[in-house]
């Protein structure tokens, strides 16, 4: 079995810094997070990439092609399914070679792929649903981490629209899924406090916000009752705050993740079954 991390979420969201992090944390934890940039349009990301769309297509290809003649967002779209039709370039990239049997080896490969900030790639077209496919195929377990700015968390109509992207993601991938909020360190210490009423959200006082004041607010206030009754019912969302200068928190949010992926499972299952015996021995 091998791991991915779908890393998505809205431009500038702070997506490629999260991957280097996290592939720093591996590093100093002597693990290896490889990372695969799939964004064709990347000028700057501080990993090392295992591999890279752009050695296969970039977005001027696309963009400055004479007949296709695509604007930036077209352009992104185009070259994403010329990806997937292209899957044995990524194939031979991930699976090294032409060898399937490769495939599945070394066991602990774990790999994110970062992804470009356009979301309705993953709300709405069909290339992100493709990917996982693709990665399943080749013995992949995958999770989505969908990372939000957290400044745009702070105020009750934001976590709401926050909110309902990340439902879009959820329902349109259907995958194991992690919600990230990102850009912690940031925030000012009244607004991480503000912060901390969102990450275990309750609709009542989240409407009493809402809906005080604003002439959308009182118009609505009706469907955003609803809204946060549905988010607070059935814990639909949930979201992890990371903070990049602290080590901690992104260890924290990783073996949150490894165990969304049922990563290192059988190790788990090895100490708790030694724990035990050494129990039985005592009786
Ligand atoms: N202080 C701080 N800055 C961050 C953090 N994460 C990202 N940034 C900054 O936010 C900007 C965007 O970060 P990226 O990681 O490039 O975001 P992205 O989601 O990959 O962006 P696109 O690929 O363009 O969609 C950069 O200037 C980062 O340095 C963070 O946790 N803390
Ligand atoms: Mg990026």
């Amino acid at each position: 079995m091998r791991f991915a991390q779908i890393i998505v979420g809205p431009a500038g969201s702070g997506k490629s810094t999260y991957c280097s992090l996290m592939q720093q944390y591996a590093m100093d934890c002597k693990r290896n997070i490889q990372v695969v940039n799939l964004d064709p349009a990347a000028e700057h990301f501080t990993y090392n990439p295992l591999t890279d769309i752009r050695d296969l297509i970039h977005l001027d290809d696309a963009m400055e092609d004479e007949e296709l003649h695509y604007g930036p967002n077209g352009g992104l779209i185009f070259c994403l399914e010329f990806l997937i039709e292209n899957q044995e370039w990524l194939k031979d990239q991930l699976c090294g070679g032409e060898n399937e049997l490769m495939v599945g080896e070394p066991d602990d490969d774990y790999i994110l792929f970062d992804m470009p900030g356009q979301i309705e790639l993953f709300t709405h077209l069909k290339m992100g649903r493709q990917l996982v496919e693709l990665l399943e195929s080749w013995n992949f377990r995958t999770c989505v981490v969908f990372c939000l700015d957290s400044q745009f968390m702070v105020d009750g109509a934001k976590f709401i629209s926050g909110t309902m992207a990340a439902l879009s993601v959820m329902a349109n991938m259907e995958q194991p899924h992690v919600n990230v909020l990102t850009k912690v360190d940031l925030l000012s210490s009244d607004a991480r406090k503000q912060l901390e009423m969102y990450l275990e959200p309750d609709a009542h006082s989240l409407m009493g916000e809402l809906t005080i004041g604003t002439g959308f607010g009182e118009k609505y206030a009706k469907l955003t009752q609803a809204i946060g009754a549905l988010i607070e019912d059935f814990s639909l969302v949930r979201f992890f705050p990371l903070d990049s200068q602290d080590e901690e928190s992104v260890g924290d949010l990783l073996l949150q993740i490894d165990n969304i992926l049922q990563y290192g499972e059988d190790a788990d299952v090895n100490v708790k079954d030694f724990d035990e015996l050494e129990e039985g021995d005592q009786d």
